[in-house]
């Protein structure tokens, strides 16, 4: 495994406010990082330290072994950045754009027209080619940014909120293209889209008040839900509260719930002890009474669950009393 981001320690301040304070992770070859924080977490200032954009106060970043602040050329020759909102340069068209961009970025003279013309087509921005900038609809500014940070075919993506704005089309079409190019790249998405985790990361971060509170792969995040193999089952009404005191008294559920209550189907909900499996002792609790059950699943988790339960205890304002105590 190579190894092409390593972040160590990193802090930024903005006067009081601790936005970055002591975040370290790596990326290798081949990984999709889901970054992932409620707003103002820290996820774009860290974004910004590792393009180069913004220095850091403390700590170390280094791309594809080049330290960021010693050597800012070989990193940005590596990096494919794609900012928050929407490019500047408003009033060129979109080809103008690109030509630019692949100027900028040193791609030589002989390759442009052709990388110029990947990126449209891998993008699907033919039909807008000749428009200008500012007068394209929100979607398509997104994925002029998307183009213009594939074009010099970087080994390194760092992707602040790729599908913000894009519809539910676009959307899958972009995290197609991310798992495409992920095989030989390492990449870092940031995202609010906790679905988004699930359908393109390898690894997800959870960034709070500045601070990493977890780093995981996608399915050990689902794990730390409270509805990590909960299962739910759906019965008749004639059964539901039978079923429920007896599964009430099996040893490793901690409760059940009556979910929904429609015509002849009552959904029941019963939640494990942290870290159980009830699975089987269900299974043979509906056996041993004869239960007609007509849909019986075991849950593996709820992202937005987690989420919530990892990143509410460290809001904003936790985040800048903590600065002002340190200060
Ligand atoms: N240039 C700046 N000057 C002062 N404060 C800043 C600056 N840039 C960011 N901040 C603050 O730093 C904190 C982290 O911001 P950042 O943009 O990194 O969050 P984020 O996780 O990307 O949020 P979002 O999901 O809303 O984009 C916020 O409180 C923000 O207001």
């Amino acid at each position: 495994m190579t190894t092409l981001i390593e972040v160590s320690e990193l802090h930024k301040r903005f006067g009081i406010l601790h936005a970055v304070n002591n975040v370290s992770f790596n990326v290798q070859r081949g990984e999709v990082l889901g970054f992932l924080g409620p707003n103002g977490a820290g996820k774009s200032t860290t974004m910004k330290m590792i393009t180069g954009f913004l220095e850091p106060t403390g700590g170390t970043i280094r791309v594809a072994g080049h330290d960021v602040q010693d050597e800012p050329i070989q990193v940005k020759r590596r990096i494919g950045y794609l900012p928050e909102g929407a490019p500047s340069y408003g009033e060129m068209t979109v080809q103008s754009f690109l030509e630019f961009v692949a100027e900028v970025r040193g791609v030589p003279r002989s390759q442009r027209q052709d990388r110029i013309r990947d990126v449209i087509d891998k993008i699907h921005l033919e039909s807008v080619v000749e428009q200008t900038i500012e007068t394209l609809s929100k979607g398509y500014k997104r994925r002029v940014g998307i183009a213009q940070a594939l074009l010099h075919d970087p080994e390194i993506l760092i992707l602040d909120e790729p599908t913000d704005g894009l519809d539910p089309n676009q959307k899958h079409e972009v995290r197609l293209l991310i798992q495409e190019m992920a095989a030989d790249k390492a990449i870092i998405i940031s995202t609010h889209i906790l679905e988004e985790v699930d359908a393109v990361c390898s690894r997800a971060v959870i960034i709070a008040a500045g601070r990493i509170l977890f780093d995981g792969t996608p399915t050990e995040l689902q794990a730390r839900s409270d509805m990590h193999n909960a299962v739910t089952l759906i019965v008749d009404p004639a059964t539901a509260a039978a079923a429920e005191t007896a599964l009430n008294g099996l040893d490793d559920v901690e409760r059940v719930e009556r979910i929904a209550e429609q015509g002849d189907q009552v959904t029941l909900l019963a939640v494990p002890h942290a870290g159980r499996e009830i699975i089987t002792a269900i299974g043979e609790t509906i056996h041993r009474n004869n239960w007609a059950v007509q849909s019986l699943r075991v849950e593996s988790g709820r992202l937005d669950d987690v989420f919530r339960q990892i990143t509410m205890p460290h809001s904003t304002e936790g985040q800048r009393e903590f600065s002002n105590r340190a200060a």
